[in-house]
């Protein structure tokens, strides 16, 4: 199995089919809506707060609201009266299944539910699933986080809509030092592995440092991706502003960090800080330009068509030419 992470891929160019990269199409199609970028913000504190949620659902981008210290009935409510779509999170304890059974009972359904744990391939995932299929049969689930092909394979046969992968690729995680598991450092071929297998939409989740590297997800098999640090440190940010020796920054910290759990147990998170960098708007404009500029580099029109680029790998064991046969 070729072993490689987004620093050591290039894709390769194709013939230009576009005079202007405005002709790229860089939406994507997830649960029924089109949306303008296949990326979308982490769901963590220091990422997303409902007006940035707000701001998303109406600006045509996908958005998944966290779930710590959070009324979701309340943020559901809210968004369907703003004419939003509505997508939360879920963990699997019981004020999880409170939390569904009280849509039940008011008989509302956000459009989106994404089941969001450290180790996704649970049957803990599998009895949420199950509840929520049954209950709320309109939602599309998202469910995670798993690394493997089998996590995949059941996480879909439980009955997920798309499956989220990326155990310990993130800026903020500690998974990897504290457990010795996961797809950090090599979460691309993760990707590729369980893209192989996948029959859903796969989001791909943690370690994207720059624009390119979600083209480069797209080629390995991934739907959308999800990015926190890119989008953290921004002025809209809900993480606390710092002062230090007069620059400004915004701290951006792990959801299984003691910071967000307000206590030190089971540990996988930390904190950092991310230099303020200007508008959430402008990034996601910049973002979707170099997005329309990898379609065009790819040969294409439509953000598929970087699927069936070729490319190399730089350095170590599997360096070489991959080429579409
Ligand atoms: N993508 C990633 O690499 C990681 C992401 N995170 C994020 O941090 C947040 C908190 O995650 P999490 O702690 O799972 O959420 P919760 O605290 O809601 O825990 C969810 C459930 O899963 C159990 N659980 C958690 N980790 C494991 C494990 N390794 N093995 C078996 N059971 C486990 C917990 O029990 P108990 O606590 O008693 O074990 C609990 O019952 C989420 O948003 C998650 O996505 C966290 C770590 C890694
Ligand atoms: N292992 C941990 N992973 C975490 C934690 N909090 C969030 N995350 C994951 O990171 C990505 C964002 O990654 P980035 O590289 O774009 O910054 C996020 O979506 C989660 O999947 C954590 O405490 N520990």
């Amino acid at each position: 199995m070729e072993i490689f992470d987004y620093d050591n891929i290039l894709l390769l160019p194709r013939k230009c089919r576009v005079e202007s990269r405005s002709e790229c199409d860089a939406s994507v199609e997830l649960g029924g809506r089109t949306f303008r970028i296949p990326a979308v913000p982490a769901n963590m504190k220091t990422v997303v707060d409902e007006s940035i949620c707000t701001w998303l659902a109406t600006n045509g981008y996908f958005y998944v609201m966290h779930r710590f210290d959070l009324d979701n009935l309340q943020f559901v409510r809210d968004m369907h009266a703003k004419g939003c779509y509505a997508s939360i999170s879920l963990g699997v304890k019981q004020p999880d299944y409170d939390t569904v059974d009280r849509f039940v009972a008011e008989g509302i359904t956000p459009e989106y539910i994404t089941i969001d744990i450290a180790h996704g391939h649970a049957d803990s995932v599998k009895n949420m699933i199950g509840y929520l299929k049954a209950k709320l049969p309109q939602a599309f689930v998202i469910a995670g986080n798993v690394g493997t092909p089998e996590a995949v394979i059941d996480l879909e046969n439980w009955g997920a809509d798309a499956t989220k992968v990326g155990i310990g690729p993130g800026k903020v995680c500690i998974t990897k030092l504290k457990t010795g598991f996961g797809t950090g450092g090599w979460q691309l071929s993760a990707l590729k592995w369980c893209a192989r297998v996948a029959t859903k939409p796969i989001i791909a989740d943690g370690g994207i440092r720059s624009h390119g590297d979600i083209a480069k997800s797209v080629r390995f098999g991934a739907t959308m991706v999800m990015i926190g640090s890119l989008f953290a440190g921004h002025e809209e940010s809900p993480g606390k502003t710092v002062e230090v020796d007069g620059e400004l920054y915004k701290e951006y910290y792990g959801s299984a960090s003691d910071f967000n759990k307000g206590e030190y147990k089971h540990v996988e998170g930390k904190r950092i800080l991310e230099p303020v960098k200007g508008k959430l708007a402008d990034t996601l404009v910049e973002m979707e330009q170099d997005i329309q500029s990898s379609i065009s580099y790819a040969g294409g029109k439509k953000l598929m068509d970087v699927r069936k680029v070729n490319y190399v790998i730089l350095g170590g064991d599997n360096a070489g030419e991959h080429l579409l046969m």
